[in-house]
């Protein structure tokens, strides 16, 4: 195995400062030295620099469109050089407005995907439908094929198009969900393993339910976007939007071993990750070494244990 680190330490599509340092505290908390240990061969892209936009008003209620935009335009020509290189891509947020371009470019790279979203959110509000105008709270929408009239044109969106079926996705963890992204997942048929589901099947039938459904067709690369904030808050604390009665930390390792498994994990974000909202340094520590654990969990790591193949005894 071998991973692609980019760094994305962008915020601006949310209003909660200290999203943006996530990626370094990540690196800090040891990923890449676990990663070798694991035997996985490493190269770090270093964080991706976003163009500053001085003049950046809401459009259609939206905000920071613009920063966004320009953003995920230079991570998804960042995203599509790493698989270019071979490597499967990290993505390290920063906020969830990132996937736009992480999905892009990794389709432009390798093609049609298969998407998972472990998330307490859908994050498939349309600019017309969002509360907020948050960005981090619309990215599914600018991806699907099948929102594609329900999106207006935004500047510095011009560079992208969707590029993702409804019927190639999956989420697993969600437990706040707007009206209008609930009559959305409906109206779409997409396939969703929200917490309800999580405890009806438990997380190993959630997995094999996941998989079969994605593969009912054809199998395809996958993508996994990992919002933080899919664990339960009492594990993971330091991030923007945490919402009670999440996954435990077992069930989300659970959810990244699987994948791993299966071989054809090709890209994973880790996002939401936001230091500043720990209250205490232990609280930002655990959801760190979570986010590391996870990522290590995509990886090969396995909680039985593991060794190298060249290991001999002393
Ligand atoms: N963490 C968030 N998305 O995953 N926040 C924005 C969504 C709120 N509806
Ligand atoms: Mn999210
Ligand atoms: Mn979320």
């Amino acid at each position: 195995r071998s991973a692609g680190i980019i760094g994305a330490p962008f915020s601006k599509g949310q209003s909660t400062g200290g999203v943006e340092c996530g990626p370094d505290r990540i690196r800090a908390a040891g990923l890449l030295d676990r990663l070798q240990q694991l035997g996985c061969a490493v190269k770090d892209y270093g964080n991706l620099t976003f163009e500053d936009i001085a003049v950046d008003e809401p459009v259609r209620g939206s905000k920071s469109v613009r920063a966004v935009g320009s953003a995920n335009r230079r991570l998804s020509e960042a995203v599509q050089a790493v698989k270019k290189d071979g490597h499967t891509a990290v993505m390290l947020g920063g906020d969830h407005s990132l996937a736009i371009g992480s999905i892009h470019g990794h389709t432009a790279a390798v093609g049609p995907l298969s998407v998972v979203w472990v998330d307490a959110h859908a994050d498939v509000n349309t600019p017309l439908t969002s509360y907020t105008g948050n960005l981090h709270g619309q990215p599914m929408s600018y991806l699907l094929y099948e929102l594609q009239s329900k999106v207006p044109v935004l500047p510095n969106f011009s560079w992208m198009k969707p590029c993702l079926s409804s019927q190639d996705l999956v989420y697993i963890g969600l437990r706040d969900v707007d009206p209008a992204e609930h009559y959305i997942l409906k109206l779409l048929g997409v396939k969703v393993f929200c917490m309800s589901q999580v405890d009806q099947l438990g997380v190993a039938r959630v997995m094999e339910e996941t998989c079969d459904y994605l593969w009912n067709r054809a199998k395809k690369p996958i993508h996994l976007s990992y919002d933080i904030d899919a664990i339960d808050p009492f594990i993971t604390p330091a991030t923007g939007t945490p919402v009670v009665g999440g996954l435990t930390y077992r069930e989300g390792l659970y959810i990244t071993e699987h994948l791993c498994q299966t071989g054809l994990l090709s890209a994973v974000d880790l996002v939401e990750v936001n230091p500043l909202r720990g209250r205490t340094e232990d609280h930002v520590q655990s959801t760190v070494s979570t986010a590391v654990d996870l990522l290590l969990g995509c990886f090969g790591r396995l909680r039985e244990g593991n060794h190298l193949p060249n290991y001999s005894l002393p």
